[in-house]
């Protein structure tokens, strides 16, 4: 009797365990679970040195501003990160404007379909993802168009999650992903004909590098729709609560300076693009972006709790906390953008690459 009751004890607790860690600590169907996170491509004892090195850019400011360090900073960051977005959020590493009676991922894959039907590429088309991340928006993107996606990274990690996860969808045919910088992207000039990016270009110390370089390897005629990350006609950079709040974006999201909704079009039109349409699409009446952040709270604090004892046992790496921890406030920061309309990261802009000027010939 007592050894049945030890048994029958010993399967609840089993089976509980099992519950909080992998169905509970799932927040996606397909995302990672909770015993799988790992620092990306950095060796687990490693992890916790990593973090503090991150941190260590925005405790020197003058570091953030040496320009040709920042893609290596934001691989560093995205290698603590990619494992928690995917097990907390899903595929996609974006917002979106949630949408009455559709869920999160339907209201993702709408957001994403939109930027591909802006670029009105037909089948067979070759379009490029600038900063794919693992490709949520590359593969729903490809299955909407029939369009094949070039997908590039930063990021070694992201490259093979993103492969992963394109052969077991079927559409490893159809997206390709590249690890690179897409500040000297290694693709030849006129060679796609579209592109796109989703909430990645922000990571660019100087918009104007990489616009420029989107430019270069577009066909003329073709077009361009980027989702940027901006501040808002409403910010205020002399209000120290706002500041904060845009700071804490920043040092959350290894952001090397949000820009202003303002300098967008400037920097296209400065690198040889036509601004066809500009639009805030967190603006009324579309719904808002943030909701998403707050309505998890309490999953935040049960992740929280998972993260801990997962690191504590020596399942996920020490330093996986920390990056929670980080995450955890920055997720406070960005709804307090949202909240006050001080922040947007759906700023879209579409623009053309002009036709090739005809050559007239000499009689
Ligand atoms: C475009 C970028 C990333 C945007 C978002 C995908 C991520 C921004 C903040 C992230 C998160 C914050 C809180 C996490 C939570 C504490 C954890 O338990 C589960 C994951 C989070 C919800 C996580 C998910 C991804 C974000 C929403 C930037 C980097 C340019
Ligand atoms: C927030 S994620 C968005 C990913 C993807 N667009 C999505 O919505 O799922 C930003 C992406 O930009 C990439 N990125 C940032 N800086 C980069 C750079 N200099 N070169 C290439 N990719 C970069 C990151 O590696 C990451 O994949």
């Amino acid at each position: 009797m007592e050894f049945f009751t030890l048994f029958c004890t010993a399967f609840l607790l089993a089976g509980g365990l099992y519950w909080f860690v992998c169905i509970l600590g799932s927040a996606e169907q397909k995302g990672k679970h909770a015993v799988q996170l790992s620092g990306g491509s950095i060796a687990k004892e490693n992890v916790q040195d990593n973090y503090q090195q991150y941190w260590s850019f925005f405790r020197r400011p003058k570091e953030i501003e040496k320009a040709e360090k920042v893609p290596a900073f934001v691989d560093t960051f995205y290698n603590l990160v990619t494992d928690i977005y995917e097990w907390g959020w899903g595929q996609s590493f974006h917002f979106s404007p949630s949408v009455p009676g559709k869920s999160h991922r339907e209201a993702t894959r709408i957001h994403e379909e939109m930027a591909v039907d802006l670029l009105n590429v037909k089948p067979g088309a070759r379009i490029l993802d600038a900063g794919c991340g693992v490709g949520g928006p590359m593969r729903a993107i490809a299955a909407h168009s029939g369009a094949n996606v070039v997908g590039i990274t930063i990021n070694e990690y992201q490259v093979n999650r993103a492969r992963t996860h394109n052969k077991k969808a079927g559409l490893d045919k159809q997206c390709e992903v590249v690890c690179g910088n897409f500040l000297q992207m290694p693709f030849a000039d006129n060679s796609f004909d579209g592109a796109y990016s989703i909430e990645a270009t922000c990571h660019a110390p100087k918009l104007e590098e990489v616009y420029s370089e989107i430019y270069r390897i577009l066909k003329p005629g073709c077009l361009y729709v980027s989702y940027e990350w901006v501040t808002t006609e409403l910010y205020r950079g002399d209000d120290p609560e706002q500041v904060e709040v845009i700071q804490g974006i920043e040092r959350g999201d290894a952001l090397p300076g949000l820009r202003s909704y303002k300098d967008i079009a400037q920097v296209a039109k400065t690198v040889g693009f036509e601004v066809i349409k500009e639009k805030d699409l967190a603006k009324p009446p579309a719904n808002p972006w943030w909701t998403r952040l707050k309505m998890g709270r309490i999953a935040y604090w049960r992740n929280h709790i998972l993260v801990t004892v997962l690191a504590w046992l020596g399942i996920a790496p020490k330093g996986v906390v920390d990056v929670h921890e980080m995450l955890f406030v920055t997720a406070d920061y960005l709804t307090r953008g949202g909240e006050t309309g001080i922040f947007t990261p759906m700023h879209m802009i579409l623009c053309r690459k002009p036709e090739s000027k005809s050559v007239s010939s000499s009689t």
